[in-house]
């Protein structure tokens, strides 16, 4: 590659990350894909994957291409920021379109780490002639596909951790009554994050006392599928989880049962809860999870390793006393103000490649 193409890679990289992101919420379990096809500098044509089964991105952006553009398709450069597909899924292989309308060059973010894709999408554009580039703004595209990624290496949901503490800590009071910690804002804020996960998860204890709908009304959205853990079977019928308005997995030890809304999954051990949870929440292609609470939950997925991110509310309010929030170590990526409540945005100190993005 020439030296000074890599600025102008960066900058049409960077717009088909953007319409990558239009996807957020409409296409999980696939990965956000965006796609810019470029003829001297010109963008000629534009797609990102809009919804789960539908086109795919490099599919959109050929069909936007204008009638008196398409002749200067051999001369383009497709901009993607994921490797084009190369089996047939809900949609024929994307490879195969860009080798039939014989594009000259392919720019790609990210290799696919899918093991119906990994490299050979690739390897088949190369086969036909066609200049490939990898790389571009690769950290900044697996960010963004953070859930997709970590689906798909770690054969688990993404877990992003939330909750709402008080300036000295604590999620509730004594007497298990949270209602409410973060101001208006910041939980409008929740609703439209819940929006943009498939499913929502809290404990036992939490499902007791809050009697939580777990849905999207402050925002505009899709309602996550809601996911709750009662071991013993204590919780009763008639909390709003159980109203039938969404579905709602219950995970507990006691009993496999299936109705129109509610799923009830047995784990075989207390030992193996989680782990059977993560293997069985990964079979039903749920890609990532927002936990709500409550606080030991919480904990317990934090001492088992299992989260990618943690967003934590923290108000101007004390309590003295109370239910302490969870303890973690992490490191910080991101810190907004919401009037007068503080969000963190922490990841696992392991995870390099997300930290590299924050540390340049
Ligand atoms: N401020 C905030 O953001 C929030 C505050 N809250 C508040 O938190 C309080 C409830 O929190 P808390 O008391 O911590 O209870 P939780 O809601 O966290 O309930 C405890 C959960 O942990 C499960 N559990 C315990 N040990 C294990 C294990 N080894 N493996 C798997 N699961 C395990 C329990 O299962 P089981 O019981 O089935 O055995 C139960 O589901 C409420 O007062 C609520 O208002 C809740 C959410 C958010
Ligand atoms: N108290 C508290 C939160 N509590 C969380 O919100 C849930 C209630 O959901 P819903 O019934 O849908 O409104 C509750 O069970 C708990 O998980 N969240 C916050 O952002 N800030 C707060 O101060
Ligand atoms: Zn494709």
């Amino acid at each position: 590659m020439i030296h000074n193409q890599i600025p102008t890679d960066i900058h049409f990289m960077r717009r088909a990350l953007e319409l990558a992101s239009l996807g957020q919420g409409s296409v999980s379990p696939n990965p956000m894909v965006g796609c810019v096809i470029v003829h001297n500098n010109r963008i000629i044509g534009e797609g990102w994957h809009q919804k789960y089964g539908s086109w795919h991105a490099e599919v959109n952006a050929i069909h936007s291409i204008q009638e008196h553009d398409l002749e200067l398709l051999p001369e383009s450069t497709v901009y993607v920021t994921l490797e084009p597909c190369t089996h047939f899924g809900k949609t024929p292989p994307c490879s195969d379109l860009l080798i039939e309308k014989k594009v000259r060059r392919v720019v790609i973010a990210n290799v696919d780490t899918n093991p119906l894709v990994g490299g050979k999408g690739i390897e088949k554009l190369k086969n036909a002639g066609i200049e490939i580039t990898t790389g571009i703004l690769e950290k900044e595209a697996r960010w963004l596909n953070r859930r997709f990624f970590t689906f798909i290496e770690k054969s688990r949901p993404y877990i992003i951790l939330k909750w709402a503490q008080t300036a000295d800590h604590f999620i509730a009071r004594l007497d298990f009554n949270s209602r409410w910690i973060s101001n208006d804002w910041s939980r409008r804020l929740v609703h439209k994050w819940r929006g943009e996960e498939p499913a929502i998860m809290v404990g036992t204890t939490t499902a007791q006392y809050d009697n939580p709908r777990l849905n999207v009304r402050d925002w505009t959205g899709e309602d996550p599928v809601r996911i709750v853990i009662d071991r013993h079977l204590r919780l009763s019928p008639s909390l709003h989880l159980f109203d039938q308005t969404q579905t709602t997995l219950c995970y507990n030890l006691k009993k496999d049962e299936s109705r129109e809304y509610i799923q009830y999954i047995k784990c075989a051990s207390e030992s193996t809860f989680l782990a059977e949870m993560m293997v069985d929440l990964h079979q039903r292609k749920i890609q990532s999870v927002i936990v709500e609470g409550g606080s030991k939950f919480l904990q317990e997925l934090i001492l088992s390793d299992l989260w990618d991110e943690v967003r934590v509310f923290t108000s101007d309010q004390t309590f003295g006393t109370g239910i302490a929030a969870p303890a973690f170590g992490g490191t910080l990526i991101d810190k907004i103000s919401i009037k007068k409540d503080q969000l963190l945005v922490f990841i696992p100190v392991t995870d390099s490649y997300k930290q590299s993005i924050y540390t340049r």
